[in-house]
């Protein structure tokens, strides 16, 4: 029996906001076009300047994502810090279908959801050298109102416990000086790089 040949291991970039996830996963793009592909989520919050539709996010109403639940186009949905964020079927396909290497950016929730399907990813948590460093980051990114920046900062101290439960993650990267954290991250997923690249050249 031919079994069809399976496609590289999806990536999924957890930790708290401020982290360094977006930054990461762009450096990954970047460096490695054509082996790297953003599953774009849907989220109900509102975009940030510079952020665009249907790159960063698909941006939604509330009812037209619930709506979309709801029919079972979401392979995992969740509400973080007021608003709902969810990776649909279609994006995660999308890359799927050019071969690529899906990067997943989701919270704890998206995690624990996502073990219970057949994605099988690596899962990279990142996590700020400290609360301190986080705060900063966040502030310094001027994205946030100080309603949200603290909603944030209180689900970063969560999931600082939680991440240290064995078996969740693959891998913890401490995102302290960037270029640091980004070699670590390659050096994580340099077989799964390989076999796209090998792929790609054959
Ligand atoms: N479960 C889940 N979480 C998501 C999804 N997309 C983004 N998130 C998470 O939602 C949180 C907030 O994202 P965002 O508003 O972009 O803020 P940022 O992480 O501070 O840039 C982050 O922890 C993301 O990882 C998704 O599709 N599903
Ligand atoms: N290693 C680092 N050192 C200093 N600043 C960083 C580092 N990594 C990320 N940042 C900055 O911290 C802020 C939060 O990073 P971001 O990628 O937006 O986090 P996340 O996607 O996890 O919310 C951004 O302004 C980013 O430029």
């Amino acid at each position: 029996m031919i079994k069809a040949m399976a496609g590289p291991r999806p990536v999924v970039l957890s930790g708290p906001s401020g982290a360094g996830k977006s930054t990461l996963a762009k450096k990954l793009l970047e460096e490695y076009k054509g082996i790297f592909g953003f599953s774009v989520s849907h989220t109900t919050r509102n975009p940030r300047s510079g952020e665009e539709n249907g790159k960063d996010y698909h941006y939604v109403t509330r009812e037209v994502m619930q709506d979309s639940i709801d029919k079972g186009e979401f392979i995992e949905s969740a509400v973080f810090s007021g608003n709902m964020y969810g990776t649909s079927k279609a994006s995660v396909q999308a890359v799927k279908d050019k071969n690529l290497i899906c990067i997943l950016d989701i919270d704890m929730q998206g995690v624990r959801a996502v073990k219970t399907t057949d994605l099988n990813p690596i899962y990279v948590y990142i996590q700020p050298p400290s609360l301190t460093i986080l705060e900063k980051r966040l502030r310094d990114r001027k994205t946030e109102s100080e309603e949200s920046l603290q909603k944030r900062l209180e689900a970063a101290q969560v999931d600082m416990e939680i991440c240290k439960e064995p078996g969740i993650f693959d891998i913890i990267i401490v995102n302290d000086d960037l270029d640091n954290a980004y070699a670590k991250l390659k050096q994580a997923l340099i077989e799964e790089i390989e076999k796209v690249q090998k792929i790609n050249s054959s």
